[in-house]
């Protein structure tokens, strides 16, 4: 039977990255989106901003939401300091069976927890499920039109505390119009946008960074 983009990816990561080693994982997939099949990642240029965040924060508790294959968790929990934690949400089955074997051959399962759902059941039940007290970093790179509604929720849920920040993928491209427009208006954030491309093309993407004033 054929196999699907996410199979041929993770065979792309087996076949020419080291295991144990992130960096080779990233740099496999990137080679393989670029030269054989576009798939959605956040990418090496866009990547690089999210690295540039990550370390800066040096967060303990991260929520990405949107895992896909497992790129950008990757790159993400190999900057984590030790004993950090990141959550990643992945709506699609699939994606996510992919996304483990992805993280294993990272060699970063013990700073990853993948969940399975939606990010509207999930957010209220992060605090007693997963004695989550405040996220210090979110990821956003879900279905654009959750960003405002999820952020909204994480807000009313306590899952924000003054300094949390917020790194939203694709502001651009698909584009998150009522997200931006909160974020930027809003008193009770500072936001930032960084100006980049949407992965492996062109086209006119960006991230936007916003911290929670509390
Ligand atoms: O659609 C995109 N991402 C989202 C996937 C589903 O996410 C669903 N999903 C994942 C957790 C989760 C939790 N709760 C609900 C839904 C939840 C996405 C799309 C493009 C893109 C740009 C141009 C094109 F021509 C075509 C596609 C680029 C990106 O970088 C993206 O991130
Ligand atoms: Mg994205």
């Amino acid at each position: 039977t054929q196999s699907t983009r996410p199979q041929r990816l993770l065979g792309a990561v087996q076949k020419n990255a080291t295991r144990g080693d992130p960096r080779s994982v990233v740099r496999a997939i990137d080679h393989f989106c670029r030269h054989k099949e576009w798939a959605m990642n956040v990418g090496d240029e866009k990547g690089c901003i999210l690295d540039s965040v990550v370390s800066e924060v040096n967060p303990a508790a991260v929520l990405e939401l949107g895992t896909y294959c497992g790129y950008s968790t990757v790159r993400i929990a190999s900057l984590l300091p030790p004993h950090a934690k990141l959550i990643t949400l992945e709506f699609n089955p699939d994606f996510a069976a992919i996304a483990r074997q992805v993280i294993a051959w990272a060699g970063l399962e013990e700073k990853v927890q993948l969940v399975e759902g939606a990010s509207g059941d999930w957010i209220p039940k992060m605090k007693e499920q997963f004695g989550v007290k405040t996220f210090d970093l979110v990821f956003l790179d879900h279905w654009k039109d959750r960003y405002l509604p999820d952020t909204k929720l994480m807000e009313e849920c306590g899952l924000l505390r003054k300094g949390s920040v917020l790194l939203a993928d694709n502001v651009i491209c698909p584009g998150t119009p009522d997200y931006l427009e909160y974020v930027r208006s809003s008193p009770r954030y500072t936001s930032q946008y960084f100006k980049s491309h949407l992965e492996y093309t062109k086209v006119e993407d960006g991230l936007e960074k916003s911290v929670f004033l509390g």
